[in-house]
């Protein structure tokens, strides 16, 4: 509010307006990282309370959708990262009929983020997605069949409780 102003929430509902704020921040990218240094502490938080809460109720993965994964070194704290990938023109023509968004906008959005090809670069799994949905669906399924089978989620979480199990029995022995 006190960056962006009362002119980009709706008066009576106070709504934001995205559109009007796109419009903003994907031409500007000074504003674009006020928006993000808002944004991004808040959805961090939200996001870390939620990987906790499902690793509590026993998932061995958690999957995690964010578009800014490498720009704000997010990937720091993933063990894998996937980047679903496709040509330039499919990428173009799929974001304007998403977003129904002319050319120009279209490309705007995809200049404010890491190229695609960065992206595939660092990525641990890449999903071509050139084609249907249901070939992408097939690849996915595999990289999750994969993770499914994986040690690790047992192996990490046994040093975890290793680890507090030592802490908790050292504190017992300070105290008592
Ligand atoms: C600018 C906003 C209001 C546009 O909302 P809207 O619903 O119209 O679009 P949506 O969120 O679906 O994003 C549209 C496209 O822009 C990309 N995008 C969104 N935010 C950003 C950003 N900060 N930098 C670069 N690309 C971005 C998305 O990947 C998508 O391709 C919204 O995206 C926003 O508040 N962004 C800032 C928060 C953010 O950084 N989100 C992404 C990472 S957590
Ligand atoms: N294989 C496909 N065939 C046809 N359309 C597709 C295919 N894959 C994705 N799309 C469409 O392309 C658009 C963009 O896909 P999606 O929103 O999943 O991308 P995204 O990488 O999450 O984008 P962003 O990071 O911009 O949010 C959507 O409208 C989606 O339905």
């Amino acid at each position: 509010m006190f960056i962006f102003g009362n002119e980009f929430f709706d008066e009576e509902t106070g709504e934001l307006n995205r559109e009007k704020l796109s419009a903003v921040v994907f031409e500007d990218s000074k504003k674009r990282a006020q928006l993000n240094s808002i944004t991004h502490p808040a959805v961090g938080k939200a996001m870390f309370k939620k990987v906790v809460s499902h690793l509590f109720k026993g998932e061995k993965f958690v999957v995690l959708d964010i578009p800014l994964l490498f720009e704000s070194g997010a990937n720091r704290f993933v063990q894998k990262t996937i980047v679903i990938h496709c040509n330039e023109e499919k990428q173009l023509e799929r974001l304007m009929k998403r977003d129904t968004v002319d050319e120009k906008v279209a490309k705007s959005r995809i200049a404010a983020q890491m190229p695609l090809k960065e992206k595939m670069e660092r990525a641990t799994y890449l999903v071509d997605n050139n084609h249907g949905k249901e070939e992408a669906e097939k690849q996915l399924t595999e990289i999750a069949d994969e993770l499914e089978n994986s040690w690790l989620p047992f192996i990490i979480r046994s040093v975890f409780g290793v680890t507090v199990g030592f802490l908790i029995l050292s504190i017992f022995k300070i105290i008592f």
